[in-house]
């Protein structure tokens, strides 16, 4: 049976694949992507990205084989509202974004630049839509087993690497032995910085690394050691999860919806289960804006602002749609009462 041009089945191919000429751009509109591919945005756009960097050409990959592998990676997206296979591929289409920075212009390898789109692609699988804190605090299955330490991350890995063993599913079956160690060991160590208890090291890390930037003649960063190159890519996975607040107001706001839905998700278990509701989590008291307003005052920012740093003047753009749109949610929040501010 024949893989259809872009991938999967649809009824929009013209709509899809004029879309889809738009994968290079900040601010693809995924959602749009999911309703015209048959609620596949993850298989769709992985797919494209594997083609237009030629991929399958490089590591002799086969189409049925990736396709397959997409396909099953992308039904072990929980339907969850947030952390749902639809965020596992905006992740994978920004970080393919950012890999085009001028600034990284032959800095990273095909193997690296497969790794960081995989790790991109998988680094969400199977997530429940709740935090590692209730899964610990639950004491979980999960937390169990991974002994409370980056928990959904190291469960993320697990099953992103177990679907590959299957032949039928086996995209690195043509590496060499090394390639497939060297990708394994970057893709674990990507997908680990993603979790948020990792943000203070991985930003002060950065900051170091800008401080003490070494650059080429043409403006682009040189990186000597194994270290310097995964702290790039880990930062680069982690802005990318963090990408909502620098993308198109009207995109951003659907992301914040599902966010709270899946936080509001929680709390009501956490209701339910005579836990106290964690921060952000209670529907009954909600102050969406506020959120909003520290996530990037204290978190998205200043990562934004040092990645900027980084590769100047490439994400100057992506910064001043951040600010933008900050002073959008800042706006809206309700002004303090003339009582408190006497
Ligand atoms: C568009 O908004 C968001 C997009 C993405 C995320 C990322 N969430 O994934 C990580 C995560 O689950 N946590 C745990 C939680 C306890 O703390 C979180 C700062 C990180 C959070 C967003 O907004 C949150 C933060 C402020 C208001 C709701
Ligand atoms: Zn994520």
């Amino acid at each position: 049976d024949s893989i259809p041009e872009l991938g999967v089945q649809t009824f929009h191919t013209d709509e899809l694949r004029s879309l889809m000429s738009h994968i290079d751009d900040w601010g693809l509109d995924t959602f749009r992507i999911e309703d015209l591919s048959g609620q596949r945005p993850l298989t769709a756009i992985t797919y494209k990205i594997f083609q237009e960097r030629f991929l399958l050409r490089t590591y002799a990959i086969e189409p049925h084989t990736l396709i397959s592998y997409l396909l099953t990676l992308e039904d072990h997206y929980q339907q969850v509202p947030y952390h749902n296979k639809a965020h596992g591929a905006d992740v994978c289409q920004s970080m393919h974004v950012l890999l085009n920075a001028s600034a990284l212009d032959g800095v990273f390898t095909e193997l690296e630049i497969m790794s960081a789109i995989f790790a991109s692609a998988v680094h969400d699988v199977d997530h429940p839509g709740v935090t590692n804190q209730f899964l610990i605090n639950t004491r979980n299955d999960l937390a169990i087993m991974y002994n409370d330490e980056s928990v959904l991350e190291n469960h993320h890995l697990a099953v992103a690497f177990k679907l590959l063993q299957a032949d039928e599913r086996n995209i690195f079956s043509n590496l060499a032995a090394k390639q497939i160690k060297t990708l394994r060991k970057m893709v674990i160590d990507m997908v680990l910085a993603t979790d948020m208890s990792k943000h203070m090291k991985l930003l002060a890390d950065l900051k170091t690394m800008v401080e003490s930037k070494k650059v080429t003649g043409n403006n682009i960063i040189m990186l000597e050691s194994y270290d310097d190159r995964i702290q790039v890519l880990q930062n680069m996975i982690h802005c990318a999860d963090l990408s909502n607040p620098t993308k198109p107001l009207d995109i951003y706001i659907k992301w914040t919806d599902r966010i709270m839905e899946e936080f509001w998700r929680q709390g009501d278990k956490e209701r339910d289960l005579g836990l106290e509701i964690s921060p952000m989590c209670d529907r009954h008291v909600a102050s969406v804006e506020k959120h909003q307003v520290g996530f990037i005052e204290f978190i998205v920012h200043p990562l934004w602002e040092t990645w900027a740093d980084l590769v100047y003047p490439d994400a100057s753009a992506i910064l001043e749609t951040l600010e933008q749109n900050r002073d959008w949610y800042q706006a809206r929040l309700s002004p303090p009462s003339s009582s408190s501010s006497s």
